[in-house]
């Protein structure tokens, strides 16, 4: 684990050149992945997944107690097929946890966490962190955030990578993260390893928007213009990224417009090899 963190650390001056070059708060995104129609679709407050490519899939694999993929992945992890270093046997676990604002992804993880050992890593909340620094850089995902921006990819996998490290774990729930093909791609660039899933939480964007003007924590972005950024953001920039997953199979799809209780009944499901 350690040798697979020193190279992690290593990756990241590299991958940061490249992140720079292209680093564009997510505005460059191709949206090529999302099918043209599905886009009216969620405008109207259709779920996400109705313009996720390869829906089909997606709900196969909600429907079973344990991801075709997840299983593949622990398969070809246990033979060390997914080594990241010269040697190196052991990966880290992860999953990805991706959905829209306000879908549920933080609540959701505080149950996962109680009940399975993984960590938990939310990258919003390890930006919202670092701007109260007050550096330039601090002062910048405060604005970027507050525009419903995605913010460089050296900066969010650098703070991803060090709370990795932090926490001498090994499974790790990355919550909010990749949120665009940038971010995904520095990620692979960086880390040498992909997560062995995704957990997509799919609400359509009214119930999401209730719940943001309803969470009442202070955020600069629970606002309704800020909301209506991220959601853009999301179709833009993120959905994508749900798409490719969903090509290589990897994406479980949680329907999370319903109770908490029912949405974790439905989430436990894809950890059950985790007990
Ligand atoms: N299934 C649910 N039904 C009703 N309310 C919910 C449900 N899940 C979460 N909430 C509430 O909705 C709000 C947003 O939930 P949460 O913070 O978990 O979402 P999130 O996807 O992590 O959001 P963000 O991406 O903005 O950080 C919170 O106030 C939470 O208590
Ligand atoms: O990988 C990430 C994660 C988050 N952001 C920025 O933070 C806010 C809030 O994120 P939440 O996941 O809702 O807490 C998001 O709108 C982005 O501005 C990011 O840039 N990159």
């Amino acid at each position: 684990m350690r040798r697979a963190m020193e190279r992690l650390t290593r990756g990241v001056a590299r991958a940061s050149e490249r992140a720079m070059r292209g680093a564009n708060g997510g505005t460059r995104e191709p949206v090529s992945a999302v099918r043209a129609g599905a886009v009216t679709a969620v405008v109207t407050g259709t779920a996400a997944s109705a313009i996720v490519a390869g829906g089909a899939s997606a709900v196969a694999c909600a429907g079973e107690s344990e991801s075709k993929n997840a299983r593949a992945a622990t398969e070809e992890k246990s033979d060390g097929g997914k080594g990241i270093g010269k040697g190196e046997t052991k990966t880290p676990t992860v999953v990805f946890v991706l959905g829209g604002p306000g879908a549920g992804k933080g609540t959701q993880c505080a149950n996962i966490v109680r009940d399975f050992a993984f960590v938990h890593l939310s990258a919003g909340d390890l930006l919202r962190a670092h701007m109260k620094s007050g550096s330039p850089e601090g002062n910048m995902v405060a604005e970027m955030i507050k525009q419903g921006q995605i913010v460089p990819s050296e900066v969010t996998v650098n703070l991803l990578l060090d709370a990795m490290r932090a926490s001498g774990e090994d499974r790790f729930l990355i919550d909010g993260f990749p949120r665009n093909k940038e971010n995904r791609d520095a990620w692979e660039n960086t880390a040498g390893f992909d997560c062995d899933f995704v957990l997509f939480f799919d609400c359509p964007e009214d119930v999401m928007t209730t719940r943001l003007l309803g969470r009442n924590e202070g955020r600069s972005d629970d606002n309704i213009e800020t909301i209506k950024k991220r959601f853009v953001t999301f179709r833009e920039s993120s959905l994508p990224v749900i798409n490719y997953y969903e090509k290589l199979n990897k994406v479980c799809t949680v329907n999370s417009d319903q109770s908490p209780e029912d949405v974790y009944a439905q989430t436990k499901g894809f950890f059950s090899k985790f007990a």
